[in-house]
């Protein structure tokens, strides 16, 4: 089990990539995970996590930003990126408690820069400015066909009850969502000592266990001899 002499300092682990591929079903069921381990996790989400974040949150995805144009809402999810760290993942991570991601700053790479045409040099300057050394300790990159996780999402929206009118990007034709996903593949190729890519074409529950799989060989500290 694991033992409190075993214990290391908190994690901060983030999930990306594009629309549906199913970061948020799987966040919740890795926090299952590590809760079942003792360790307390919290759940959050960019943009939001805190009051401030999410007011910028309606203000991008309801399409208000939209005409200021792709380097203005760089900017914006900065702001909020630098409230959510401060407010809440620094201190989280400050009292021994694991931070679990739904999206973080490599979004704005991938959407603003690699896809929006945000000049590199802008990015990585609100990367340094709004992560103040948080970099995540792990990197969960779901990647799978546009096409296909579109098709979630419209299944989705009608197991909700709702029309799918599409969010701020979830608008945006195929091809950019194409590009996008190229974007997230380039990021993740890019930095290898802190993504895992995986293929999110899988059910749900191997998709978990893939997860799993991958955060317990880069925190050793997970691992558990003759699990079920
Ligand atoms: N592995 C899977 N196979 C089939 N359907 C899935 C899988 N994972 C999630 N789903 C379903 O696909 C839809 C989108 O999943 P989810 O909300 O977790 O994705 P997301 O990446 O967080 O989406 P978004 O980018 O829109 O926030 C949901 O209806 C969910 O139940
Ligand atoms: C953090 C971040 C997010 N986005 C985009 C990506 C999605 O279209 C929405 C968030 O909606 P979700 O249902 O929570 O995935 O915002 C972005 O363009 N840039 C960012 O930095």
């Amino acid at each position: 089990m694991f033992e409190a002499s075993q214990q290391r300092r908190a994690r901060f682990i983030t999930f990306e990539g594009g629309e549906g591929v199913g970061k948020s079903t799987q966040v919740k069921r890795l926090l299952a995970r590590l809760e079942s381990r003792s360790i307390t996790a919290v759940r959050t989400r960019e943009p939001g996590g805190t009051p401030r974040a999410e007011a910028i949150r309606s203000f991008i995805l309801q399409g208000r930003s939209e005409s200021w144009g792709a380097g203005a809402e760089a900017i914006l999810f900065a702001a909020a990126r630098l409230d959510h760290v401060k407010e809440l993942v620094e201190p989280s991570l400050a009292a021994g408690k694991w931070v679990i991601s739904d999206r973080f700053h490599d979004s704005t790479r991938a959407y603003q820069g690699l896809t929006g045409g945000v000049d590199d040099t802008l990015i990585s300057a609100l990367e340094t400015l709004a992560l103040d050394d948080h970099t995540p300790d792990m990197t969960v990159v779901l990647d799978m066909d546009p096409e296909i996780a579109f098709q979630r999402v419209e299944q989705r929206a009608l197991e909700d009850g709702l029309v799918l009118t599409g969010d701020r990007f979830e608008k945006e034709d195929i091809a950019w969502h194409k590009r996008l996903r190229d974007g997230f593949l380039e990021i993740a190729r890019a930095n290898p000592e802190r993504c895992v890519l995986i293929s999110a074409d899988q059910e749900v529950d191997s998709l978990e266990v893939a997860i799993w799989n991958a955060v317990q060989a880069r925190f050793p500290e997970l691992h558990i001899e003759h699990e079920a």
